[in-house]
């Protein structure tokens, strides 16, 4: 029998090329349009600062007290008033000591020294103090060689932090130096976000628990690890959804379960449009699909909606396109959406070790790492070579004009803990 007459297109065999027709998005697109739609969705609560580190502020923080609160000694020593000259200097002793918490009860009349210790405030009559390393002591009296200025070795009061000044604004993802800073400055309670809950759920007839045995055709599920320890080390509750077979009902419950337990819901696989493409026929389906194709290398594939007034990131299936969404993507709109504000990873300009040539019009993300100050980058491109991923300490991002990157040309280097990580 004669085959039908069909014409095939032509062959292009690069699933990266931009159709003709197609609008792809370029990144900076998507993320502007992400950041104008989200607004944070978390209520507020206080925490004590004991508990305080990784929460994000709700509000403005003011100094309820100065730091230092009081002018006092920066050294042990010997503190007395006003400047002293060049030269030898001889000054009897005051009776007493001031020390940290134990202030020196009256004043120091002028012409006289006083023990005082680091931290001790400064009494009445004392305005510079001489270290004690540079002192004699002798006879009721001490010797030392001037000059010395007037307020040398002490510390004015709220030369650090004033009272009532802006110590932390709102947004702000408290560290373990924060926790310093609100306790010297009188504050022990603080208004926090409430941590965002995201939900993370695999999809796909091939995956198997890690643990238990894979037959012919099947692979472990190694975005879900992935996915729920990087939204811990963001500072988000991870909310295990498990794993969904390629079943539009099933999909469809575990998305209802997962808008009821999370802020937000990342699925992975069943991203793209094939038969078997799950995730983005049900976001189409629910009317709030963003159907992006956008101009990625990896990832392109990334289908953004609603479900049931839960933003739904539906992350490509490879692995390294799910962590690269993840970093470029969700990242910055889980930050939104938790109260900490859009952010932009800190990347570094080095030279390259490598040549790549690259269709201009996309932006590329690579598996880096730096090495004798220059970027190496993982040896495949592949988009499920998962030991890449191991291998880089961070994302080389290669622009979206640039064709031709040479061994010496400057790339930007984000590294991992750029993206908290
Ligand atoms: N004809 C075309 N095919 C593909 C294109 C294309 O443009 N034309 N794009 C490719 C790109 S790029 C990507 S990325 C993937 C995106 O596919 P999906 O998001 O629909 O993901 P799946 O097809 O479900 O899976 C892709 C791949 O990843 C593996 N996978 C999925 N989930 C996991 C997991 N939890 N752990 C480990 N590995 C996982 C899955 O087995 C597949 O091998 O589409 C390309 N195809
Ligand atoms: O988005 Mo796919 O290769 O880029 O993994």
């Amino acid at each position: 029998m004669k085959p039908p007459n069909i014409t095939p297109p032509p062959l292009r065999n690069d699933c990266f090329a931009l159709p003709a027709g197609v609008n792809w998005t370029p990144v900076d697109d998507a993320l502007a349009l992400l950041r104008s739609r989200l607004t944070v969705v978390t209520s507020v609560e206080t925490a004590l600062i004991g508990q305080a580190v990784g929460r994000i502020l709700a509000e403005d923080v003011f100094a309820k007290r100065s730091n230092p609160p009081q002018p006092n000694t920066a050294v042990d020593g010997y503190g007395f008033s006003g400047a002293a000259p060049e030269g030898p200097q001889v000054m009897p002793l005051q009776d007493g000591r001031a020390a940290a918490g134990i202030p020196f009860d009256g004043a120091v009349p002028h012409g006289k020294a006083l023990r005082v210790l680091t931290g001790a405030a400064l009494p009445t009559g004392v305005d510079t103090v001489i270290l004690e390393e540079d002192v004699t002591v002798q006879d009721g009296h001490i010797a030392f060689h001037g000059p010395l200025k007037q307020g040398a070795n002490t510390r004015k009061a709220g030369e650090d932090v004033a009272e009532g000044d802006l110590v932390l604004p709102t947004g702000r993802r408290l560290t373990p130096a924060d926790m310093a800073l609100l306790s010297a400055t009188g504050i022990s309670e603080v208004a926090v976000r409430k941590t965002l809950r995201v939900a993370v759920l695999s999809t796909g007839d091939e995956l198997v628990e890690p643990g238990n045995s894979a037959g012919p055709g099947q692979i472990f599920d190694a975005n879900r690890p992935m996915l729920l320890s990087m939204i811990a080390r963001l500072g988000y509750e991870p909310v295990d959804m498990g794993r969904v077979s390629d079943d539009r009902e099933d999909l469809r419950d575990r998305l209802d379960k997962a808008s009821e337990q999370a802020d937000v819901i990342l699925t992975s696989g069943g991203a793209s449009a094939g038969d078997e493409d799950h995730v983005s026929a049900l976001l189409r389906e629910a009317g709030a699909m963003q159907e992006w194709r956008i101009a990625l290398k990896p990832g392109r594939p990334l289908a953004l909606g609603m479900w049931n007034e839960t933003p739904v990131f539906g992350l490509p299936g490879n692995p390294v396109a799910a962590k690269v969404c993840t970093l470029i993507f969700a990242r910055p709109a889980l930050g939104l959406m938790a109260g900490e504000g859009w952010s932009q990873p800190l990347g570094f300009d080095l030279p390259a070790n490598f040549e790549k040539r690259k269709k201009p019009g996309r932006r590329e993300y690579l598996r880096a790492r730096v090495r004798d100050g220059q970027v190496e980058v993982f040896a495949s491109e592949g988009s499920g070579r998962i030991s890449g991923l191991s291998w880089a300490e961070g994302l080389v991002e290669i622009q979206d004009g640039a064709c031709h990157i040479r061994p010496g040309d400057l790339v930007r280097f984000i590294p991992y803990g750029s993206f908290g990580l």
